[in-house]
């Protein structure tokens, strides 16, 4: 297709070697990607956004229904977050409309030529918005096989190009309704720390989040060759609210084996991030995941939230200074020693620095 990236050309030597050394061993590759599939914990969280109703006696009767399913609701958030750092959310207030529309917009601008993508800065957005592939990888389990859109919402006015009004439009409405998701499950996460949920006022304001749209094109070689289509990671922010399609590929890393994420459009998919494992101490877990390859001829599309605070803000683990597992460090701090690790090794390393005295 015009509209992939060259991973065939671009990674030629790193293919012909997986492939060389699988021959040369006389056997078949095992294919340790294809891993058991579990469902996701799914919380319903209707209830934290259920309305009261209009008589006296039964609005009494409701408060404390509402108050009891709250309570059982935030348990759910609270234990997900603990023991799995990964969960899914259904009627969590984000129209059906809105995620179609996104979707919709992703694939109009991914089916684009390339070289369109690529070489003109298309999105008027800053020059490494769009990414495919890993330029600095040397081997096949540093490669990823997927194009993004990694979108900073501060940045989101200079798409003034009316061309791209619809999805700007799209990403504006994903990006604000993510927002409000992000900031109540935040809140009801800080809430059980002890920590105050002002703290999410004051430091992650609208604009300080990201929007990432994916395409994970299909990969030629992921029947016979171990392909991701995005490397194993944690993201490095408070938490990631994620939309993803029926096609499945996400991973994670869950009691010390990778297991597979069941699809469920229906469901948003919730996951703690590095900032949230540092403020809580530990207590909940920033998850390592991964995607595979998407295979079958299928291409898949996603689109993540990544709710974050703005770049000064300081992350401080919410336990005492004796007990704490991380020192204090800035949001500025952690991001360029990402990108410096990134750069020297091509991997990031993230919360392990931040433990070192
Ligand atoms: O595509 C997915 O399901 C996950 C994407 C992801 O992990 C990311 O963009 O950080
Ligand atoms: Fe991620």
């Amino acid at each position: 297709m015009d509209f992939d990236p060259p991973f065939q050309e671009t990674y030629k030597a790193i293919f012909q070697d997986s492939i060389s050394s699988i021959t040369d061993n006389g056997h078949q590759n095992p294919n340790n990607l294809m891993v058991e599939e579990y469902e996701l914990p799914v919380i319903d969280l209707s209830h934290l956004f259920m309305e009261t109703s209009t008589s006296r006696d039964d609005q009494y009767c409701n408060n404390n229904n509402k108050k009891n399913n709250e309570e059982v609701v935030v348990k759910e958030i609270v234990d997900a977050a603990r023991n799995w750092g990964f969960f899914e959310v259904v009627n969590h207030g984000i129209p059906e409309q809105v995620l179609k529309c996104i979707k919709y917009e992703q694939k109009k601008v991914f089916h684009q030529p390339f070289h369109q993508k690529s070489h003109k800065n298309v999105l008027n957005l800053s020059p490494n918005s769009y990414r495919w592939g890993n330029p600095k990888a040397t081997s096949l389990n540093q490669l990823s096989w997927s194009e993004a859109i990694h979108i900073s919402l501060t940045d989101i006015s200079k798409m003034d190009n009316i061309q791209h009004n619809s999805l700007r439009l799209a990403i504006e409405e994903f990006g604000n309704k993510a927002f409000s998701l992000a900031k109540n499950l935040a809140g009801i996460l800080a809430g059980n720390l002890g920590v105050s949920c002002s703290y999410f006022e004051e430091n992650c304001p609208p604009n300080s989040s990201y929007v990432r749209l994916n395409r994970y094109p299909p990969c030629p070689y992921s029947s016979n060759l171990q392909m991701f289509g995005l490397v194993p990671h944690t993201d490095s922010d408070f938490l990631s609210v994620v939309s993803q399609d029926d096609v499945g590929g996400l991973q994670l890393f869950k009691d010390e084996r990778w297991v597979a994420v069941k699809p469920n459009p229906r469901a948003l998919v919730i996951n703690i991030g590095d900032l949230f494992q540092a403020l809580s101490n530990g207590v909940y877990k920033s998850i390592r995941h991964r995607v595979v390859a998407s295979s079958g001829g299928s291409e898949r599309f996603s689109a993540a939230y990544f709710y974050c605070p703005n770049i000064d803000a300081r992350i401080e683990s919410c336990s005492d200074r004796q007990s704490s597992l991380y020192r204090d460090f800035t949001f500025r701090e952690y991001k360029s020693q990402i990108q410096k690790d990134v750069q020297d090794t091509g991997d990031k390393v993230g919360l392990p620095r931040i433990n070192e005295a």
